[in-house]
């Protein structure tokens, strides 16, 4: 099979919003590591608001954004603001403003769960304790054991809990649920929901998880190779990619003379397209083609975002 051609590339469906609406505001955002170009130009707005899901394949640029968005790094070019200020010039109380949360759940393990919290408290004036006793409560963590004792669930859960009663106005998880099982990964999205909920934190959510994005995001961000692909409520993309079963006499026809296809598997003699930005005429052009009968399907997110990740790896058939 070719390599599949895609004849329109995303629309940017989100409405502007003002630039003081914007928690992340980055412009020609470039961040060079060598040679390699982790981010290309980026130029993203992200409202205030609600939670918003950045994913990507592997290398896109996530985890390289953040460390700029957060002030660990400095971009090779372009600007980087949060919550409105220059990420180079961080001040501790813009980053008292600031969650993260990131996949290492690292706490000083030899301290016991009340300590590093009584730390924190002290640290964030801000602090909400009835917040941190509700999130922590999803966990059954108890306050006397010591870090190195909690399972990486229990971690999570602790880490989560106190990142929201700093009450930050902008939080961002990175691939906060790798490696939790599903009881610890559903605690922790009732967790960030409630606190979407009950406060007015806004949410940066990233991950690999598509489950988790379908059940949480209100935006969807989608990076490849260091620059912004698609940026729309999830049911919007959703919209994008449209699912074609057809039944062909002999051979399917080549790729390359379908428009849009992202992904093409055959299944029980029935060949089904996924394709990208196609209205009701593609239904005449498989006819056109050969096909001896088609109906359009309806297509998950998570089939939907996989295969416009994967489009330049199309699977042989
Ligand atoms: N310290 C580094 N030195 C050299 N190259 C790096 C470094 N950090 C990241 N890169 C490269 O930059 C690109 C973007 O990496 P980044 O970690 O930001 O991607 P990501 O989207 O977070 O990926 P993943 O989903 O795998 O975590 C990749 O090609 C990676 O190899």
């Amino acid at each position: 099979m070719s390599a599949p051609s895609l004849q329109v590339i995303a629309p940017m469906t989100a409405p502007e919003p003002a630039p003081t609406d914007c928690v992340i505001e980055t412009e020609n955002l470039t961040l060079c590591y060598g040679k390699r170009k982790a981010l290309n130009g980026l130029n993203l707005r992200i409202p205030r608001g609600r939670i918003h899901a950045i994913v990507g394949a592997n290398g896109a640029g996530k985890s390289s954004l953040f460390r700029i968005l957060l002030g660990f790094q400095s971009a090779t070019s372009g600007s980087a603001r949060i919550l409105g200020r220059d990420c180079n010039q961080l001040t501790q109380m813009d980053r008292g403003r600031i969650g993260f949360v990131n996949e290492e759940h690292s706490l000083p393990s030899w301290l016991r769960v009340d300590e590093v919290v009584a730390m924190q408290r002290r640290l964030y004036p801000r602090w909400d304790e009835t917040r941190y006793q509700h999130i922590v409560g999803h966990f059954h963590v108890l306050p006397e054991q010591r870090v190195k004792e909690l399972s990486r669930g229990e971690r999570a859960g602790v880490n989560l809990a106190m990142a929201l009663a700093q009450q930050p106005e902008l939080l961002i998880l990175d691939e906060p649920t790798l490696g939790l099982d599903v009881v610890a990964k559903r605690a922790f999205l009732e967790a960030v929901l409630y606190a979407v909920d009950q406060t007015d934190c806004t949410i940066i959510y990233c991950s690999h998880q598509m489950e988790e994005i379908e059940r949480l995001a209100d935006n969807l961000i989608i990076l490849e190779r260091g620059e912004l692909k698609h940026m729309s409520p999830p049911d919007e993309f959703c919209e994008r990619v449209s699912l074609w079963v057809a039944e062909f006499n002999f051979v399917a026809p080549e790729n390359d003379k379908l428009p849009g296809v992202l992904q093409v598997q055959r299944i029980d003699g029935l060949f089904h397209y996924l394709v990208l930005d196609q209205d009701d005429s593609f239904g005449p052009q498989l006819e056109a083609l050969g096909a001896r009968r088609h109906y359009r399907g309806v297509v998950s997110l998570d089939r939907a975002v996989n295969a416009f990740l994967a489009r330049h790896h199309a699977a042989p058939l």
